[in-house]
């Protein structure tokens, strides 16, 4: 499962029992060659069957949640929670161990809103630096709660023992390629997950303003551009986009019927530190300074694949502008009683950059040249480019991204060194 062709780095899928099986395997392989006692080792190999077998879910993603309750861990939600500012919000952000999660968590939190989080922790990449991203947020006070958007019981007690006033909603299975690997994990959390969520705001009294994350994908193969929110979404590329555009259509169901205020975010592929290992320019740059090769792709006849790329500071203000222009949810009691707000946004930064380009600015940066594979690109799902048109965020909200690619890539690159420990010590 680790080593695939394509994306020899996107780790396994999460149910991790592979490695472990094969390592028993062959412990027990070597036992078993002793020629006394066949049938002891008989017995011990139908037990570790019998023990891994128990231990295989049938489901993708089996819903990992840490005990919880009792009166300290309520305290505890509730401190989190807490609104310390005139005016300000509670919310819940899902996703808040994830990249875009942690750095809106703590600009809340900076601002004096009240911010609970909750995250799966599943292992689709590194989980330690998940859970560095959740000791830097814990230093500041807020608390991420280890739960699945789909145990309705857990996230159903948090409403009841929080008035949260808006979800931020990020959780989601990400990436685009990964889902032909795994293509239930993108229904269990980017569907399943959110009509679960869905389900639960709409019950909660006061129901609180939903704000998540959606995907620039769902433009798919749309060919006009920029890509205005008013163009077709109908043509996916890949599973991913089918996921979140469900999301677009499902939301508006919730809106239309239960009177649950929603805004949906397309980001155009976010970048910056504390990012996603599996993304290109994160990979580019691990592979750039190990003097692996990397693959570069580009479209029929050598013409270029590009991206929106946006940064993370543009990406979170965005957020908070759309948080804080969302109106109240108008539903109780489980019904609509009126008219609520819908919205959809694309959150780009306007300026497409080819691959390419990419790779050359990470080259300077590094001050290593890349060993580039350029190929065409496979059809796993990526489009030939993505370009935001803002102007509706914009209007609505003030969004204007201030960061090109060759900014935010020099401070990504900094993190990385800083947190990898690559960066040399200066002797004064
Ligand atoms: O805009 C979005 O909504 C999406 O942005 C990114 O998806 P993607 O644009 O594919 O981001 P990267 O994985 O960083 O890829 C960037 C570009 O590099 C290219 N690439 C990727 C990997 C590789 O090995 N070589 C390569 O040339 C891709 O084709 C793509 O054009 C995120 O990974 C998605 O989760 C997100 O939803």
């Amino acid at each position: 499962m680790k080593s695939s062709h394509h994306d020899h780095n996107i780790p396994s899928t999460p149910g991790k029992f592979k490695p472990e099986k094969s390592n028993l395997y062959h412990r027990f392989r070597l036992h078993y060659s002793h020629p006394t006692k066949p049938t002891f080792w008989g017995f011990v190999f139908l037990c570790l069957i019998f023990i891994i077998f128990l231990n295989s879910s049938p489901s993708d993603q089996p819903l990992k949640t840490q005990s919880w309750g009792g009166s300290e861990w309520e305290k505890r939600v509730k401190s989190s929670s807490k609104i310390r500012s005139k005016s300000g919000f509670s919310v819940l952000v899902t996703g808040a161990a994830g990249f875009v999660g942690t750095h809106v968590s703590a600009a809340l939190h900076h601002r004096g809103d009240g911010v609970l989080g909750l995250d799966n922790f599943n292992d689709y990449y590194d989980i330690t630096l998940k859970r560095a991203r959740q000791d830097l947020l814990q230093k500041s006070g807020i608390y991420i709660l280890e739960g699945d958007i789909n145990d309705a019981v857990l996230v159903k007690k948090l409403f009841e023992v929080v008035h949260f006033t808006h979800v931020m909603h990020l959780a989601a299975q990400a990436g685009v390629r990964y889902a032909m690997k795994n293509p239930k994990s993108y229904v269990h959390s980017n569907i399943d997950g959110f009509v679960n969520l869905l389900e639960i705001c709409k019950s909660a009294e006061p129901q609180p303003a939903i704000v998540w994350a959606s995907s620039s994908s769902v433009y798919g193969l749309n060919t006009k551009v920029p890509f205005s929110e008013t163009d077709r979404t109908d043509q996916p590329a890949s599973l991913y986009a089918a996921t979140k555009k469900s999301g677009e259509e499902i939301a508006h169901a919730y809106n239309h019927i239960y009177g649950l205020s929603l805004t949906g975010l397309r980001f155009f592929t976010v970048y910056g530190p504390w990012g996603r290992p599996d993304m290109a320019y994160f990979l580019f740059t691990k592979n750039i300074l190990k003097g692996k090769a990397i693959r570069v792709y580009e479209s029929g006849d050598h013409g270029t694949v590009s991206r929106d790329f946006t940064y993370i500071d543009d990406i979170v203000k965005g957020c908070l502008g759309a948080l804080d222009t969302a109106e109240k949810s108008t539903g109780s009691s489980g019904k609509k009683k009126g008219d609520a707000q819908f919205r959809v946004f694309n959150l780009g930064n306007t300026s497409p950059v080819s691959v390419s380009d990419l790779v050359s600015i990470l080259e300077k940066l590094l001050k290593v040249k890349a060993k580039r594979r350029v190929m065409k690109l496979p059809r796993n799902g990526d489009v030939q480019f993505t370009h935001a048109n803002i102007s509706l965020a914009q209007r609505a909200f003030g969004y204007k991204p201030t960061t090109d690619l060759q900014t935010g890539l020099k401070k990504f690159v900094r993190w990385y060194e800083g947190y990898y420990g690559l960066r040399k010590k200066s002797h004064h």
